[in-house]
């Protein structure tokens, strides 16, 4: 981060029409796009704006409850799922200004029903969906990644497993004029593709590229693609997981819901071997349990990708 500036610019922000990705042109947009800054807003994902809209209803809906309500699914103290304010982990912490309820939803024997909110009603069954959706998106994103670096299409998918996991984080960002506090502070995600449902009006995420913030802008049809840092590690650094943040807004609420996917439990992920030869050496070494690691050095200020370098 140290040649960051502190002025996020809302540039022209790349997007990707992934109905095309059979088309080399596309691909090769894709493959240039995720190797200089791994996020982008895809268009043509099949997935109806009404849909979309109704499944930020869901969201805003529950956090519309009274806090009594949304505390029946409160997250214990150390743990990830359920629902809750920034975790704290140190005392010179500045929390984050956001809740969040995050939620294991795949494989689905591992769901913890009771903290999934039963109210509104149609929360869950929108949640099952909607990722249904989600990681069908996921899974031809991965193949058309592997396929424009000349892999042999799963080669992504079959490190993440047979059950690999999907998880949801539903973020709600009141509205905050403190200073020198963001929504969500500087990340890597922990997935190799995060896909995001932003918010229809109020901007707020941030992405580093060239020592720059840039803004996402705001596509109400449209997907965020962010790659997590597993990405990263499995094409040896070809495509880029960015750091991204969530800036704080004075005067209005924000709302986006992420959806992350992660290997099953115990794997090793490490670059494909065709993206190793001597001309390109491992950059990184093979991982298990890449969240809980990311998270470690989250907390500690440092980058995962970079305690990862061989
Ligand atoms: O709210 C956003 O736009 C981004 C959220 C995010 O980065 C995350 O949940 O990991
Ligand atoms: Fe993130």
């Amino acid at each position: 981060m140290a040649c960051e500036t502190e002025n996020a610019d809302s540039v022209t922000f790349p997007v990707v029409d992934i109905s095309l990705l059979s088309s080399e042109d596309e691909l090769q947009k894709l493959k240039s796009v995720i190797s200089s800054c791994g996020c982008f807003q895809a268009v043509g994902h099949g997935i109806s704006i009404d849909y979309l809209d109704k499944v930020r209803e869901v969201a805003q809906q529950f956090f519309a409850l009274p806090v009594e309500e949304k505390q029946k699914y409160s997250r214990a103290s150390n743990e990830a799922e359920g629902y809750g304010d920034d975790l704290v982990v140190n005392e010179n912490q500045v929390k984050d200004c956001c809740y969040r309820l995050f939620l294991k939803v795949l494989p689905e024997d591992q769901r913890r029903m009771n903290l999934w909110p039963e109210n509104p009603a149609d929360l869950s069954e929108t949640l099952h969906e909607y990722t249904l959706k989600i990681r069908s998106v996921m899974n031809d994103l991965s193949k058309a990644m592997a396929r424009s670096l000349k892999l042999e299409e799963n080669s992504f998918l079959d490190q993440f497993g047979d059950r690999p996991v999907l998880e949801v984080r539903f973020n709600f960002y009141p509205a905050c004029s403190r200073a020198g506090v963001f929504g969500a502070k500087p990340h890597l995600d922990r997935s190799a593709i995060t896909v995001l449902l932003q918010d229809k009006e109020v901007e707020g995420l941030q992405i580093l590229k060239d020592g720059m913030w840039h803004t996402v802008p705001i596509i109400p049809h449209a997907l965020v693609i962010n790659l997590g840092g597993l990405m990263q590690v499995m094409t040896n650094g070809m495509f880029k997981s960015p750091l991204h943040r969530v800036s704080t807004n004075a005067n209005k609420l924000r709302m986006s819901i992420a959806v992350f996917d992660e290997p099953e439990a115990e794997k090793e992920i490490g670059p494909v071997d065709h993206l190793v030869s001597h001309t390109r050496p491992r950059l990184y070494r093979s991982v298990r349990n890449f969240a809980a690691f990311n998270y470690e050095c989250f907390q500690k200020g440092k980058d995962s990708l970079e305690e990862l370098r061989i």
